[in-house]
C-alpha cells in the first residue's frame, strides 16, 4: 500500500463552522506541569462529521473541553461560527462516555431530557414536543417515566444522546460515548449517530480511541500524536455515504483505511508533538518502527 492512495482534505472552499487554531494546553498545579496539547490546528465545516483518534493520554478529552469552553487553552483560539469560544456556547452540546454520571438518577428520562430545554427557557409545549421527537429519534418512545437506573447501559446512552439532540445544537461533541457499552449496542449506536447526523444536519466532532469506529463513522479522521499533542494526519474517508455494519466493514477500502490509521496510531505512540513530522509513508512505517 502506498501513502499516495490517501488524499489530503480539500479545505479551501468549505463553510467553516468550528476553527481550532494553535491550541495549546498546559496543566499546572501540585508542583507539576503537564503540556497535554502542544499545537492543534484544524477546522470543521458546517454539517461535517469528523472523528478524532489518538493514543491513550494524547489529550483528546482536554481538546474537547477546550472546544466546549469548559477549559481555557494556554494559547491559541477556538472559534465557533466566527465567535471566539471563551465559555460553553449555547449552540454546543456534549455527550460524555460516562452516561451513568451524566444522567440524574433521581430524575425520570423525560425530566433528564427536558432539563437543558428549561435552562433555554423554552415554553412547556415546545419542550414536550422536542423531548418526544428526540426520544422517538433514538428509539426510546416508551420510556419517558422510567428512571435511568431502570434502563440498560445502551438505553441510558441513548437518553444522553436524546438530551443532546433535543437541545438542537449546531455542534455535537462526543467524547468516547460508546466506550462503556457492549459491541452489539455499540454498532447500533454508531448507526444511530449516522442516521441522526443525516436527519438533523448537525455538525459532529466525535472522539474515539477505536480506529474502526473512526473510519466507519467519519467523513474525516484526525489522527493525533502522543502528548504533547499535534495533528499527525487529517484523513478524508472516501467510503460511500450509505454505510452498513456488514458491508462497509467487510469492504476492501474500509480495510485499507483502517490499516492506514492503525499504522499512523502506532507511529503516534512513539511520536510526541515535539518531534519531527511523519514523512514516512505507511510502507516505511510497516517495516520500520511500528510495534
Ligand atoms: N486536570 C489535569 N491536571 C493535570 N494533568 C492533566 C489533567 N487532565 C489531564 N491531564 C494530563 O493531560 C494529558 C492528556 O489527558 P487527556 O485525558 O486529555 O487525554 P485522552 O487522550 O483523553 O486520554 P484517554 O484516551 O486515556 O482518555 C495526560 O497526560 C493527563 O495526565
Amino acid at each position: 500500500m502506498s501513502g499516495d492512495t490517501f488524499a489530503t482534505p480539500q479545505t479551501q472552499d468549505r463553510d467553516v463552522l468550528l476553527d481550532v487554531r494553535g491550541v495549546q494546553k498546559i496543566y499546572t498545579g501540585h508542583g507539576r506541569t503537564v503540556e497535554a496539547i502542544r499545537d492543534l490546528t484544524f477546522s470543521v465545516g458546517r454539517g461535517e462529521l469528523v472523528c478524532i483518534v489518538g493514543p491513550s493520554g494524547a489529550g483528546k478529552t482536554t481538546l474537547l473541553k477546550c472546544i466546549a469552553g469548559l477549559l481555557e487553552p494556554t494559547a491559541g483560539t477556538v472559534t465557533l461560527d466566527g465567535q471566539r469560544v471563551t465559555r460553553p456556547p449555547q449552540s454546543m452540546a456534549v455527550v460524555f462516555q460516562e452516561y451513568g454520571r451524566s444522567l440524574y438518577p433521581w430524575k425520570t428520562v423525560q425530566q433528564n431530557v427536558e432539563l437543558p430545554l428549561k435552562q433555554k427557557k423554552l415554553p412547556k409545549a415546545r419542550r414536550q414536543e422536542l423531548v418526544n421527537e428526540a426520544l422517538a429519534a433514538v428509539g426510546l418512545g416508551e420510556v419517558h417515566d422510567a428512571y435511568p437506573w431502570q434502563l440498560s447501559g445502551g438505553m441510558q446512552q441513548r437518553v444522553a444522546i436524546a438530551r443532546a439532540v433535543a437541545y438542537q445544537p449546531q455542534v455535537l461533541l462526543m467524547d468516547e460515548p460508546f466506550a462503556a457499552v457492549d459491541a452489539q449496542t455499540r454498532a447500533d449506536l454508531e448507526d444511530l449517530i449516522r442516521s441522526l447526523w443525516h436527519k438533523l444536519g448537525v455538525t459532529i466532532l466525535f472522539v474515539t480511541h477505536d480506529i474502526e469506529e473512526s473510519v466507519y463513522l467519519g467523513q474525516r479522521v484526525l489522527v493525533l500524536s502522543s502528548s504533547p499533542t499535534v495533528v499527525m494526519e487529517d484523513l478524508p474517508i472516501d467510503l460511500p455515504d450509505e454505510r452498513s455494519q456488514l458491508e462497509t466493514r467487510s469492504g476492501r477500502r474500509f480495510a485499507e483505511l483502517r490499516h492506514h490509521v492503525y499504522e499512523q496510531i502506532q507511529l503516534a505512540k512513539h511520536r510526541k508533538g515535539s518531534e519531527p513530522g511523519p514523512d514516512a509513508t505507511p510502507d516505511v512505517v510497516a517495516h520500520g518502527n511500528a510495534v
